[in-house]
């Protein structure tokens, strides 16, 4: 069963169209990543999730109840880690909990034990600023993941990052992904990311969006760090190539 629907989704933005019927399921433990163009409106997808927009016409629900505003369903990571650079680690980490109304007391004693996991122990009571920009992203997931959400989004989160920084954080998030199955909403630009962490890819079209394609990825997990098998290396080709005629260039 799915947990989160959107269902002939459309919205305008000033003047412009920017989503048009837009339908997409994610079922409970499932990993979706939406691709698209930039400018295309993925980021809007997030804003009506988590109520900062409202759709012209459409319906979302979760896990059957219509999602219209401010909602509990979702936890966002955005583009950026989005910490705060006067709170400690620790403190970081547990503002989504404190938000939801747990003491910092409690929200303390459910996030230490996973520190170890999202590879920040001894960290707890460093500044933002004295970690790396893995190390970030990672405190940044943690704060998401941790509020027990039904679904999480995750908004490019590895984007910001160095090549090689991004590299081992895909490979860390698939080992941890594995392990809990979040339920998850990516958007990404990256292609070859898509397709390592994906259940199923939904591909929009340039302004305004579209799905034009929805992609299952069957390769068997872990993927990361093996050679691209010659299905998904195909699956690569193709939704690249989908892109870059939404962008008006082809091979
Ligand atoms: N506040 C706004 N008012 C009017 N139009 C907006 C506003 N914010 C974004 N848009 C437009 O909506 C469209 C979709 O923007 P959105 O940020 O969702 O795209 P995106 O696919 O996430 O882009 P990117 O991949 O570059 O982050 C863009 O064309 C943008 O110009």
């Amino acid at each position: 069963m799915s947990v989160l629907k959107m269902c002939s989704v459309g919205v305008t933005r000033g003047a412009s169209r920017v989503l048009d019927d837009i339908s997409l399921h994610v079922a409970r433990g499932e990993f979706v990543s939406i691709l698209g163009p930039s400018g295309a409106g993925k980021s809007t997808i997030f804003q009506l999730l988590t109520g900062a927009l409202r759709h012209d016409t459409g319906v979302t629900t979760c896990n059957g109840r219509p999602v219209d505003g401010a909602s509990r369903d979702f936890a966002f990571m955005p583009q950026r880690d989005a910490l705060m650079p006067w709170r400690r680690i620790i403190d970081n980490v547990t503002l989504g909990l404190e938000v939801q109304g747990m003491t910092r007391k409690d929200a303390r004693e459910k996030v230490l034990p996973l520190l170890q996991d999202f590879g920040l122990d001894g960290f707890a009571h460093r500044y933002p600023a004295q970690l790396s920009g893995g190390m970030r992203q990672r405190a940044a997931l943690l704060r998401t993941v941790v509020q027990g959400r039904p679904v999480q989004l995750l908004d490019e989160p590895f984007g910001a990052l160095d090549a090689l920084t991004r590299t081992r954080m895909q490979r860390w998030f698939e080992d941890r992904w594995q392990t809990a199955k979040w339920t998850t909403l990516l958007v990404t630009h990256d292609v070859r990311e898509a397709v390592a962490l994906s259940d199923r890819i939904y591909v929009l079209s340039a302004r305004p969006a579209r799905v034009i394609a929805e992609v299952a990825i069957a390769t068997p997990r872990p993927r990361m760090g093996r050679p691209i098998p010659p299905q998904a290396h195909a699956q690569e080709a193709k939704l690249l190539d989908i892109l870059l005629t939404q962008t008006g260039d082809s091979r």
